[in-house]
């Protein structure tokens, strides 16, 4: 019998980590990124200038009544701290640290009324996260061998960043880049957005992977447009998240109208089986790209999964760090995971969520062990030099 679980605490960490856009100044993940506030001129050149930081990294952390702790990183900062300290902590302390399905469960039901998506699912997520780690601490396990065990030796990355070239010397298999301009920049934009394109593929040669990251901005007539001229001018791979996450009749049709051969990619904003299987069964997208700390956790990633093999769909989750490593190496249809190159320039490789965590296992030559997994839960200390505020304490 596991120890009873004692205590849930949440904190708020600013700076770089698990919200991975709350950057310094300079960063190429905050420079002229195509959104769908680049409707208005003023919010253009930055997405901090919006909020796209305001939210900061949320800390979950889970006691047993051993003192064992699990803990775990997402994005959600104070909001998702009092959601989950005033009302998910209630299904948690007192319990079995096992009873994660009825613990996921009731923190969705009970909150249905006012969650299902977004900041509600972010908290859910970082509070099922924590409990996998401390279920593997309990147990002296890794997520992944709790998760059915490693079906490869090591798992392959592609990598995020405005420097596809540079990803390539590193030894990934792809680059994906952000989208610089949306449809209200015209037709200068989008000539501009397709030379950044055809630039990198003379840099990066005809057989590296190149993808482009439109992050919601795009209305269908100009995603199509983009995409046809980037798969036929430039062999673009995919094209990621180009309308908003609730447009799926969008998405169904910019799959029928993509060039054959190029991939249509959604999914990071969207959450639960159910939002899902909206992507899958209205056949929206190619791969579906869930974040394991934003979607519900790996409890209900391990539900979108079989739902996505059984249909046949790839699974490549974003970003995520060691809570996407532990999954996708126990996946045949998660063949290759997302590396987001979180250095300013990018021009080296820096763990995801530096500087967050401790022992944040990194891609050598754009690949990684199974055994760089070996460590109890998701195999991460929490860095005791990040300051971090616990606004909602009981
Ligand atoms: C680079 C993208 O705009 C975004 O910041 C990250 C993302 O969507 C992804 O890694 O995928
Ligand atoms: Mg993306």
């Amino acid at each position: 019998m596991l120890p009873k679980i004692k205590h849930v605490r949440a904190f708020v960490a600013r700076g770089a980590g698990a919200d991975y856009h709350d950057q310094g100044e300079g960063h190429w993940i905050d420079d002229h990124i195509a959104t769908p506030m680049s409707r208005y001129p003023e919010y253009r050149q930055s997405r901090q200038s919006f909020g796209i930081n305001v939210l900061g990294t949320l800390v979950v952390e889970i006691e047993a009544e051993d003192g064992t702790i699990g803990f775990a990183v997402t994005t959600g900062g104070e909001p998702a701290a009092f959601i989950v300290e005033k009302h998910l902590s209630r299904f948690l302390e007192g319990r079995n640290p096992v009873e994660v399905e009825k613990i996921w469960d009731q923190m969705y039901f009970s909150t249905q009324y006012y969650g299902r998506k977004g900041l509600v699912v972010n908290a859910i997520s970082g509070v099922d996260l924590a409990l996998w780690d401390l279920l593997g601490k309990l147990r002296d396990e890794p997520v992944y061998h709790m998760l059915g065990g490693a079906v490869r030796d090591e798992l392959q990355f592609y990598a995020t960043g405005a420097r596809p070239d540079l990803a390539k010397e590193m030894g990934f298999i792809g680059g994906k880049l952000p989208l610089h301009h949306g449809p209200a920049e015209g037709l200068e934009g989008m000539d501009k957005n397709i030379a950044q394109l055809a630039e990198m593929r003379s840099r990066c040669g005809d057989d590296f992977w190149l993808m482009l990251d439109c992050w919601m901005s795009l209305d269908l007539d100009y995603a199509t447009r983009l995409a046809q001229r980037a798969y036929n001018e430039c062999g673009l791979k995919w094209i990621e998240e180009a309308l908003s996450p609730d447009d799926y009749w969008g998405y169904a049709a910019l799959k029928k109208n993509a060039p054959t051969g190029l991939l249509v990619t959604t999914g990071e904003h969207e959450a639960t089986r159910w939002g899902f299987r909206m992507l899958m069964d209205m056949e929206c997208c190619d791969i579906i790209q869930p974040d394991v700390g934003w979607c519900g956790g790996v409890t209900e990633l391990t539900k979108i999964a079989n739902y996505a093999d059984s249909k046949g769909v790839m699974m490549v989750p974003h970003g995520s760090s060691v809570y996407s490593y532990h999954f996708v190496i126990t996946r045949h249809n998660s063949p290759f995971a997302e590396f987001l190159m979180m250095h300013p320039g990018p021009t080296e490789v820096v763990p995801m969520f530096a500087p967050q965590l401790l022992g944040e296992p990194i891609p050598e030559k754009g690949r990684m062990r199974a055994s760089a997994l070996d460590k109890p839960g998701f195999g991460v200390e929490l860095n005791p030099e990040v300051p971090l505020h616990r606004p909602y304490p009981r």
